[in-house]
């Protein structure tokens, strides 16, 4: 099936930053054919077209680091620091899961997501309490696009850790290539404070092994650091280096503690960064340098980290954080222009996630892109800046349609795919299960 979608202010994103006011896109089996001006478009040549009226379309967003069944936990452990917020919170809270619970969770995690423009994410998922075969499925039955982990920790006895970690590879094994391709996985020990230098070492070998990406949460406070160099006598990145996880591409969710030596590091191994603005404000952990790591070119994705740290999935307000953060930080508003905001939720995101075919509207890549309607939004009025409005003024709320591989998910506003109200109910049925 060929369809066209005409009348479109397309922004590609791709390495040129071009975009068209009146452009079209055509797609075919989930790929792209064709983005740019209409040219001599012959609307013979195609089996369906559908006029965007105007509509502004971008790739849809790529959240490069999530926790989504902590969903049902939103609105709880606000106000704490990282340390005592996981310890004394989020552990215990997680202990109380049921696979129910899980796959309740991860619904509406992924039904916001979804509804806010986010077609690519890639998530931490829970070892304790969930059923991940089911939780992925039910991802998978929603049609959007992810890279997924088995968190590994090093907690309870030996026998424990080692089903901890069979369990981690089994799974990346087994959704490596699941939902005809959507979804990858990776291997995620969670930080360097709660896996042993041994486990590291475990994950950096299964990683090599399956051939998939790590992703660990690092470098996220200064309390982290002091307790990696005491425990260690070691930075977090230079003990990590040690285990041989940094020898497999890596995603590092944070990066809020990093020195030059580092970043110069990161660049020459091409380690990835997941910036998570809201919830390092949010936890007081601090404000990660991402001009300085723009500029020692490593490649930085944004994310949202979980709702308990955030509390939304909205990648719109993580947009326009990224950007007031450096300028703010700097005292220099040059720092971070809109532009590349954007290639940094979308096509530098993707590439970071090691997904190469998406977060681009470029011949050959995949079909995944969101529209956004300002003709009856006040905010988004006068309408001609669309770049400077998709980063200071958009929200998740003005998301119009999103398409992943061809395939309408949201219309309107409205998925398609999930039933809103069931997975609302769940999810408040099942909130009332866990002890708060
Ligand atoms: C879902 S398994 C991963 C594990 O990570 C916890 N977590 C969530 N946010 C953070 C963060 O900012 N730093 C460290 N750990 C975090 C989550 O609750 C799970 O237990
Ligand atoms: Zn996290």
């Amino acid at each position: 099936m060929k369809t066209a979608y005409t009348n479109g202010t397309i922004f590609t994103m791709d390495a040129a930053n071009e975009w068209y006011k009146n452009g079209i896109i055509i797609t075919e089996d989930g790929r792209i054919v064709y983005a740019g001006p209409p040219n001599d478009f012959e609307q013979q040549s195609v089996d369906e077209t559908i006029d965007l009226k105007g509509k502004w379309v971008l790739p849809g967003l790529v959240n490069t680091h999530s926790h989504i069944l902590m969903t049902i936990l939103r609105g709880t452990g606000d106000d704490m620091n990282l340390k005592p917020w996981l310890e004394q919170r989020v552990w215990p809270l997680e202990q109380q899961f049921t696979p129910e619970i899980g796959t309740a969770s991860a619904r509406l995690g992924v039904l916001e997501m979804l509804k806010s423009g986010t077609t690519t994410f890639s998530d931490m998922f829970n070892p304790n309490g969930i059923d991940s075969d089911e939780v992925i499925h039910a991802i998978a039955d929603s049609g959007i696009r992810g890279a997924f982990s088995h968190t590994v920790f090093s907690a309870g006895s030996e026998a424990d850790q080692r089903a901890n970690l069979n369990e981690a590879e089994r799974f990346a094994k087994t959704y490596r290539s699941f939902a005809d391709g959507r979804f990858t996985t990776m291997i995620a020990p969670h930080s360097p404070y709660t896996c042993t230098p041994k486990a590291l070492e475990e994950c950096a070998r299964l990683a090599k092994e399956n051939k998939v990406m790590a992703h660990i949460h690092v470098a996220e406070t200064d309390g982290e650091i002091e307790e990696i160099l005491t425990r260690y006598g070691a930075r977090p990145i230079e003990h990590i280096r040690r285990s041989g996880l940094f020898d497999v591409p890596a995603i590092m969710a944070h990066g809020v503690v990093l020195n030059d030596e580092e970043r110069a590091f990161m660049k020459e191994r091409d380690i990835r960064v997941a910036h998570n603005p809201v919830s390092n404000l949010k936890l007081g952990s601090g404000v990660a340098d991402v001009a300085a790591l723009r500029e020692a070119d490593v490649k930085v994705g944004i994310a949202t980290d979980g709702v308990m740290s955030n509390n939304n999935f909205d990648m719109f307000e993580e947009l326009r954080l990224a950007a007031l953060l450096q300028k703010g930080t700097y005292k220099d508003a040059t720092r971070l222009p809109a532009e590349e905001i954007l290639a940094m939720a979308t096509r530098i995101g993707a590439e970071a996630v090691g997904m190469k075919h998406t977060g681009c509207l470029k011949s050959g890549r995949c079909a995944d892109f969101i529209t956004i309607d300002p003709s009856d939004k006040p905010h988004l009025q006068p309408a001609a800046e669309a770049c400077s409005h998709l980063v200071y003024a958009v929200s998740g709320k003005d998301v119009c349609d999103v398409y992943v591989e061809g395939r309408q998910l949201v219309k309107d506003g409205q998925c398609l795919t999930m039933d809103e109200e069931k997975i609302i109910a769940d999810a408040n049925r099942l909130r009332k299960q866990l002890e708060i």
